[in-house]
């Protein structure tokens, strides 16, 4: 099955939008943890078994793995969750976007190395350096539109011919760029004027939504302003929000109920 194939299921059959970010500071988790050969490993697979039931996904973010040398517990991660969780895809967020060439290096690293279903990629190198991306027809590309952070505001809302450099990330993902229909947006819970003007442009292709929790986004204002008619459309991702808190499953359920509430 497919990325978007995958997901629809999760969000029908398990009703839920929910996508917890596994983002295991190796000097944040809990000390018993951290004596472990694969640390990161161990503490994610209790985070997962606590919260599956929860999500229609999971996200790793690449840097917590790399950044300290523990890039196998990433592979054990993912290869964990096919294994025992089989229906929950996996988006590596990576970031990811360079020329073709190179690019077809991190289509390695994240589909052959790392078997993730899904990546994130920066696109303002250009359509050129999606390419590779975006011919994994059973993949997903998802690529950064407006980001959650303060500075999203710097580059991505300059006005060209008229409308935010984010908006014409919005049109090409709609039309040029999507001709295998594996396209979906990064699209900030932090900014939901934003979602609200992207959601009106671009249909119903999918948000990965990062920003609620940790980063203080609305989820009230965030589910109303970016989800499709059929109430769906959306990945909302929450990270240390639900690594971090006390009662991992409960958070998991709590944020699954909150933004249930208003779709
Ligand atoms: O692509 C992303 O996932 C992403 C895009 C964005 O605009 N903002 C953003 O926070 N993220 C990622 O989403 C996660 C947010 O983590 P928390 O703030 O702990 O919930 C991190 O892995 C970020 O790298």
């Amino acid at each position: 099955m497919s990325f978007m194939e995958q997901v629809k299921k999760r969000w029908v059959e398990n009703n839920t939008l929910v996508c917890v970010g596994l983002d295991p500071d190796v000097e944040k988790i809990p000390a018993k943890y951290r004596e472990l050969e694969n640390p990161l490993f161990a503490f994610n697979k209790d985070i997962i078994d606590a919260t599956a039931q929860y999500v229609c996904c999971y996200k790793p973010q690449i840097a917590y793995y790399n950044g300290v040398g523990l890039e196998r517990d990433l592979e054990l991660t993912i290869n964990y969750i096919h294994e025992s969780y089989p229906g929950i895809p996996v988006i590596l967020d990576a970031k990811r976007g360079d020329i073709g060439s190179t690019a077809q290096m991190y289509v390695k690293e994240a589909f052959t190395r790392y078997k993730a279903d899904s990546v994130t990629v920066n696109p303002y190198m250009g359509g050129d350096t999606l390419e590779p991306f975006l011919e994994q027809k059973d993949k997903a590309t998802i690529i950064l539109c407006r980001t959650s952070n303060p500075g999203a505001v710097d580059l991505q809302d300059l006005e060209i011919d008229g409308k935010p450099l984010y908006m014409h990330v919005a049109s090409k993902a709609t039309n040029s760029w999507n001709r295998n229909k594996n396209i979906l947006l990064v699209v900030g819970a932090t900014y939901p004027e934003e979602l609200k003007k992207i959601r009106e442009v671009i249909g119903d292709i999918p948000f990965l939504t990062p920003g609620i929790g940790a980063q203080g986004g609305d989820v009230e204002k965030a589910v109303k302003a970016g989800t499709t008619p059929d109430g769906t459309g959306m990945i909302i991702n929450s990270s240390r929000g639900i690594i971090y808190a006390e009662d991992p499953s409960i958070a998991a359920k709590s944020l699954r109920d909150e933004i249930n509430l208003y779709r």
